[in-house]
């Protein structure tokens, strides 16, 4: 994605502009220390290239950005479940329009606030009133922060993810490290397996690691760099890649988009969490290159 080639509408800031591709508006940043955009439908981060590396994030070529379907790439926010347990697949927040709550362009980073509340349309999909809040730094890394709070009078259950696709030279060179001692197998009817906490990839993958550590890496010897993940507020790391068969399937993947992402996701998808009114729940993810 050449994020210099977006229409502009308005400049925010120095390096803060709004833009719009098809029918999404997008927050662009162009600072010293790092390009992102994210769209506003969504509240979906869509590129972060610090400086002197190639994009951490995966973005499908083939994505759509009508603003009438989830996005596939970047970091979609899977919310108030994860999965299918019940409809829209991963909840409603990562088609839903966010609000550009505030923003901060600093010399040395910068920074994002959106917002999402409940509507009638979301109680008419998920009866509760809730106010969310999506958080971003940018700098020489990535932060990513959802905080979810309840503004109801009842308490509800979330369950969720930063679905972060990462960006790989080629994924059948990459190794991912610190995913703790077993999964539940997504391909295998949810078997739970043993593991060595290191993955390596020849295959489709579908696995929640529910003992992950909070730090992961992410080698890449194609893009000679290593991705590091550190994530807050989740109790799994998702592991997801396709694969061939899982790409030709998939109207939003180029056949051979598999190659070049690994989802490594910060997760709440175990247990669901249950908010009290008034209480927050805070998930997060920070991810940069070495
Ligand atoms: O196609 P989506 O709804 O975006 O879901 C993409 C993938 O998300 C997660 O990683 C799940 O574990 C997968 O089972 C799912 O296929």
């Amino acid at each position: 994605m050449d994020l210099r080639q977006l229409p502009t509408s308005t400049v925010l800031s120095e390096h803060i502009s709004l833009c719009r591709l098809d029918g999404v508006d997008i927050i662009r940043i162009l600072h010293p220390e790092c390009q992102a955009a994210i769209s506003l439908f969504g509240g979906h981060l869509l590129s972060f290239q610090p400086q002197g590396h190639k994009d951490l994030i995966w973005m499908s070529e083939a994505a759509d950005f009508s603003g009438k379907s989830p996005i596939r790439g970047g970091i979609p926010v899977c919310w108030p479940w994860f999965g299918k347990v019940a409809s829209p697949s991963h909840g409603f927040a990562r088609s839903s329009v966010w609000e550009l709550e505030s923003f901060n362009d600093q010399k040395s980073h910068v920074t994002v606030t959106l917002t999402l509340h409940d509507t009638p349309k979301s109680r008419a999909i998920w009866p509760y009133r809730f106010h969310n809040r999506l958080h971003f730094e940018f700098d020489k890394t990535l932060k990513v922060q959802l905080t979810s709070t309840n503004t109801d009078q009842r308490p509800w259950h979330m369950s969720g993810a930063l679905h972060t696709y990462l960006a790989v030279g080629d994924i059948m060179q990459a190794k991912l490290s610190g995913l703790g001692n077993e999964y539940l197998d997504g391909l295998a009817d949810q078997q739970r397996l043993p593991t060595n906490g290191v993955l390596q990839f020849d295959d489709a993958v579908d696995r929640v690691y529910s003992r992950a550590e909070d730090t992961m890496y992410l080698e890449d010897p194609a893009l000679f760099r290593r991705l590091r993940m550190h994530n807050h507020g989740h109790d799994s790391a998702v592991v997801w890649n396709p694969w061939q068969s899982g790409a030709a399937g998939m109207a939003d993947m180029t056949p051979d988009g598999y190659t070049t992402m690994l989802c490594v996701e910060s997760a709440v998808a175990g247990q669901s969490i249950v908010l009290k009114p008034g209480q927050s729940h805070h998930l997060s993810t920070e991810i940069g290159a070495e």
